[in-house]
């Protein structure tokens, strides 16, 4: 049986903010390169449109980061499933996440990532639950401020599905 699906977040929304996004970064960065780090599996979505705004030049590498499973609820464990292909000396990073709920994801990520002396390092989230967060983390691009809700579509999933959605739902 397939689930209900209450549209939070519309397809033009989405696609209107990550162009002014694209646009803030390419303003923000002008005269510089930057090195966007996608968190998989949610950000991909994100990430593709995102790079294809950005107007400097754009390099990319993906991580793949493991907190949730299957369950809808933080288990508070953080494990790196899939490192970087790229070293990150001296380059300006931003990571780029579909969602920040604790925060514990980005703030473990920050903490490894700082190490590998990158130039600097922003952080971009295409959603972010500000209610649920557990752990401050200093966010600069953040797309939507959304409610306690758990949401899926553009790479976020419920059960592995949804991902493919082209906005962002409510499962009822
Ligand atoms: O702020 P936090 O509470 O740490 O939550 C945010 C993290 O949760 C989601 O990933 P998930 O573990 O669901 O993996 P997925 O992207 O592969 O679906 C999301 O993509 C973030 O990485
Ligand atoms: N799919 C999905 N993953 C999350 N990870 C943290 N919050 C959420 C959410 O609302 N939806």
């Amino acid at each position: 049986m397939s689930d209900n699906i209450k549209v939070l977040v519309t397809e033009e929304e989405v696609d209107r903010k990550i162009e002014e996004i694209g646009r803030k970064i390419s303003e923000d960065y002008a005269g510089k390169e930057v090195h966007l780090i996608c968190v998989l599996k949610g950000g991909v979505f994100f990430m593709c449109e995102l790079a294809k705004r950005i107007t400097v030049p754009v390099s990319m590498d993906f991580m793949s980061i493991s907190s949730y499973g299957n369950a809808t609820e933080s288990s508070g464990v953080v494990r790196i499933t899939k490192d970087l292909d790229d070293s990150l000396e001296g380059k300006e990073v931003i990571i780029v996440e579909d969602i920040i709920d604790s925060g514990r994801t980005l703030s473990y990520l920050v903490d490894i990532l700082q190490k590998r002396n990158p130039k600097s390092i922003t952080l971009c989230t295409l959603l972010d639950k500000p209610e649920r967060r557990v752990v401050e983390v200093d966010v600069q691009y953040v797309g939507f401020c959304i409610p306690d809700e758990f949401v899926v579509g553009y790479g976020l999933d419920y059960q592995q599905k949804y991902r493919n959605l082209p906005y962002i739902g409510v499962v009822q």
